[in-house]
């Protein structure tokens, strides 16, 4: 099962062998729990393992295998965050797709080294979602062939970039780009900002850290302001886009080309997604099979709490949703390598279609991860709010998803403006124009759904009903926008009063597809005995997300309620098949408990011995009377004391 979730054999062995490897290597493991340590400890204890994984990596890993290379991350540094996070999530990234190859060969090669540090500067304290009124600009001065850099007042300031606070000396750093009075947009630029000796912040760079956040604390998020600050000409990234010495702008290709970093991230974050909620719902469900409380039969000893129905219902329709959600974010990895090599062949075609998929479903998984974790935290009881479970911290990193990288009613829209345009195909009558991932909006549906009027109602059946009701309301809020346009609406008008309708389509879309990226797994499975728990997994999946979603079927009769009826009861029928595999489900992940860093989930399931031993290396038990006792409780419950004589 482990080859199904990490798309092969042969990256599934990887993984052990890394971790094997990592267990005989105690320098690489916490010094002590993290939960233990202040904000500083963790980033003083992050620096130290991602200084040992520089000078090791090699022994361990194959260094240009990204797989590889954040497993060991996983591993050694965890979800919190490290020093060098960006670098390699966007830093990196942004070098390749946008530098020109003589700049490559001057930054790129030396960030890959990692003899310089350094993030992605978007994000203002006033904008993050409206990149087109960033307040940062770089004007360009031809006499001297610089850009002078410069933050004309406080909303102007970069706000949130990872590591700019304290541990990069480079950042990729976006500004509107002025020539001769006139604005081309944001555009990106290499700049240095540390003196690479000292680490001193340069001369008209205002830097530092934004403070402590939800979660992700190991990763200083930064300010970053600009006086007046220069640059050489040939610091703007010029892979796509130039501008001449005498100021002349050369345009890209493709209007969106500096976007990529954040459609890199995008694209991979689906996966990363699906290992954070995996990784609490492997918590939740070994907990749930020790955990003994009540009983379901009087005469029988108290039960695991995994028997409870409503445990299984809190828990596995989010553990296919883990699965689904990782099948889904390999297509995505594919289709945006695919994309990356096409781009650099002049292709810019498929750019918009990445675009949209990755809007769509950023917002859907990150939503419903975030979702899966909080219902995994609850299922564990008091001890799923102990920082031994570790899933508080493990749903503060992966909400931070629903934010970053394109707020998700934002990036939901981006979705909507492709099946805007392709609802306007169908309605021309121009419906052979869809692309692949639209095609079904301008197929018929048939008059009803069919699952439960044949024998063994296929997935079809379901594929046909989510299509229907995402194609139902994609062409339903595109009329509704085009009936505002019509009345005299201007479109931007008539867009915000049909907004919600229309993020509706986009989930809607988002959802059918995941549907659909799981049913093509499925049927790529050649081993029985697989395809037999899979499909087990699949069925619970398209009866728990059609339930959810079948207000839009049975408005206009495409299900009635006695085919809900047996929706409902197939799905019921799979939480109970699905039960005696629940554990091997979340073990197929082959997380350790290095990985996992919870105390609760261990794969040993001691977990009373466990927590016990957790509590009574509390930094807190250290001492039996604390400072606190003596400076302050003991002579208020002294006063109290002495005012009542
Ligand atoms: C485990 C923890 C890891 C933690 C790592 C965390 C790292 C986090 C990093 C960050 O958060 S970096 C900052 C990320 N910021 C954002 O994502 C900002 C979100 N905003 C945007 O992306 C854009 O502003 C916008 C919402 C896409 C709008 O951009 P713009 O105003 O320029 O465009 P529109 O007018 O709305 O659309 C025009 C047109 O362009 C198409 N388009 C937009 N983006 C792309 C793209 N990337 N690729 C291709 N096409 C794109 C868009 O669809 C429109 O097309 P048409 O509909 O006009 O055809
Ligand atoms: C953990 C974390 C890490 C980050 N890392 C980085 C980084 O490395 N580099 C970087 O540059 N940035 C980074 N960011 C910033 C992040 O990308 C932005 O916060 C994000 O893009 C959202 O933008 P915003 O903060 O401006 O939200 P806002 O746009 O202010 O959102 C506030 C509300 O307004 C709504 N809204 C905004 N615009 C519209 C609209 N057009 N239509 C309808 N509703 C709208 C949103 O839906 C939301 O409900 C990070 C953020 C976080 C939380």
């Amino acid at each position: 099962m482990a080859a199904q979730i990490y798309s092969g054999e042969k990256y599934a062995s990887r993984r052990r062998e890394i971790s094997a490897n990592l267990a005989k290597r105690p320098e690489f493991h916490d010094s002590k729990p993290l939960p233990f340590m202040t904000r500083e400890e963790k980033i003083l204890e992050s620096s130290r393992k991602l200084t040992l994984i520089s000078k090791h990596m090699n022994e361990i890993i194959d260094p240009s295998d990204k797989r590889e290379l954040y497993h060991l991350n996983c591993e050694v540094l965890g979800i919190e965050g490290n020093p060098m996070a960006l670098h390699g999530d966007m830093f990196i990234p942004a070098l390749t797709a946008q530098a020109s190859d003589e700049q490559q060969e001057k930054w790129l090669s030396r960030a890959l080294r990692r003899e310089i540090i350094g993030t992605y500067a978007q994000t203002e304290l006033g904008h993050g979602t409206n990149l087109r009124k960033l307040e940062t600009i770089a004007t360009y001065d031809v006499d001297t062939q610089e850009f002078v850099l410069h933050t004309p007042q406080i909303t102007a300031l970069k706000w949130w970039p990872g590591n700019l606070g304290k541990s990069s000396n480079y950042a990729v750093v976006v500004a509107l780009m002025i020539i001769k009075g006139k604005n081309y947009g944001p555009q990106t630029f290499m700049v240095p900002l540390r003196d690479e000796k000292t680490h001193q912040p340069l001369k008209g760079i205002t830097i530092g850290d934004i403070g402590p956040k939800l979660a992700y604390n190991i990763v200083d998020n930064g300010f970053l302001g600009f006086d007046h600050y220069r640059i050489p000409r040939t610091n703007l990234l010029m892979r796509h886009t130039r501008v001449e010495p005498d100021g002349t702008f050369v345009k890209p290709p493709h209007a969106k080309i500096n976007y990529s970093a954040m459609v890199h991230v995008r694209s991979y974050m689906i996966t990363g997604q699906a290992i954070m909620l995996a990784y609490a719902l492997t918590i939740a469900t070994r907990y749930s099979s020790v955990r003994r409380q009540g009983q379901i039969d009087t005469t029988q000893p108290e039960v695991k709490v995994l028997e409870y129905q409503t445990q299984q219902h809190r828990l596995f329709p989010s553990i296919a949703r883990a699965y689904a959600f990782v099948f889904a974010g390999a297509e995505t990895v594919r289709l945006y390598e695919r994309v990356l090599q096409e781009v650099e062949t002049g292709n810019v075609s498929l750019m918009a279609d990445l675009h949209a998929l990755t809007s769509g479903l950023k917002s859907v998984v990150t939503h419903q991860t975030a979702q899966g974790i909080e219902q995994a935290r609850m299922a564990c009881g008091g001890h799923g709010y102990s920082q031994a479970s570790y899933i508080s911290e493990i749903f503060g990193v992966a909400v931070g998803g629903c934010t970053y990288e394109g707020e998700n009613l934002v990036m939901l829209q981006q979705l909507a403006r492709y099946l805007v345009k392709s609802a306007g195909l169908v309605q021309a009558g121009q419906s052979s124009k869809l692309g692949p991932l639209v095609a079904y909006l301008g197929a018929k549906s048939d008059s009803t759904s069919l699952i439960d009027r044949t024998p063994t109602p296929g997935f079809a059946e379901y594929v046909k009903t989510f299509q229907h009701i995402a194609r139902k309301q994609t062409l339903k809020a595109a009329q509704k926008l085009f009936g505002f346009m019509e009345k005299g609406d201007t479109r931007e008008v008539a867009w915000n009063k049909s907004t919600v309708e229309l993020n509706r389509a986009s989930r809607l879309h988002t959802r059918l597809y995941i549907v659909e990226a799981f049913v093509r797994r499925v049927e790529e499975v050649a081993d029985p005995r697989l395809k037999e728990v899979l499909t087990d997994l699949l069925r619970l999946h398209v009866n728990y997300e059609l339930l959810d979603v079948a207000a839009y079927a049975l408005e206009d009769g495409f299900l009635s309620s006695s085919q809900l009826d047996y929706i409902r009861e197939q799905l019921y029928f799979y939480l109970a098949k699905i039960r005696p595999n629940a554990v091997s489900l979340v073990d197929s992940w082959e997380f350790s408990d290095r990985e996992l860093r919870s105390v609760l989930g261990r794969r040993d399931g001691n977990v009373y011995e466990n927590l016990f031993a957790w509590a009574k290396a509390s930094p807190l038990n250290k001492t039996d009377v604390l400072p606190s006792v003596d400076k302050y409780l003991k002579p208020l419950m002294e006063s109290a004391r002495a005012s009542k004589l």
